[in-house]
């Protein structure tokens, strides 16, 4: 069975209550059971984990190394600040989908910059929590292609 580790980034534990009218009411453990619940209908497993460290991000996808087939990320503001969590998905080659609940294009020009778009297999974004969804199948397909 396929393995998919979704991490998630700064300021997401805060979903729910952070800025609603952007990210939604869902909170981050409803996003995780959505995830662990689709995960069993798909056939994969899940492993979830959230940290506000940048370090402890690069720790994750490194560790991800032969544990996971695929992450799905939102690294949240690292997204566009963060040349380490780049490096670390192009050094350990995960098959990573980039994922934001925001279109991070309609927003503030200092969001339409991603380090983690090189190295992504694709991006999600703008579909709010559905988002993680929609980012579990593409991995799965992306993964199923590229046997
Ligand atoms: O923290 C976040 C959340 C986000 O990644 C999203 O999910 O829409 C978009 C980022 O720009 C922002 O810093």
């Amino acid at each position: 069975m396929r393995s998919f580790l979704i991490l998630n980034g700064p300021n997401l534990n805060l979903l729910g209550t952070r800025q609603p009218e952007i990210y939604g009411h869902t909170t981050l453990s409803d996003v995780e059971d959505m995830c662990r619940a689709h995960a069993e209908k798909i056939g994969v497993t899940v492993t979830c984990s959230q940290s506000n460290h940048e370090g402890a991000l690069v720790d994750e996808i490194q560790n991800a190394r032969g544990r996971h087939d695929g992450i799905i990320l939102n690294a949240g503001a690292y997204t566009h600040t963060s040349i380490a969590l780049m490096d670390a998905i192009k050094g350990t080659e995960a098959q990573l989908v980039e994922l934001h609940l925001s279109n991070i294009h309609a927003r503030e020009a200092f969001r339409h910059q991603s380090y983690i778009s090189p190295v992504a297999v694709g991006l999600i974004c703008g579909f709010g929590a559905h988002g993680y969804i929609l980012a579990m199948d593409a991995l799965q397909r992306h993964l199923e292609k590229s046997l």
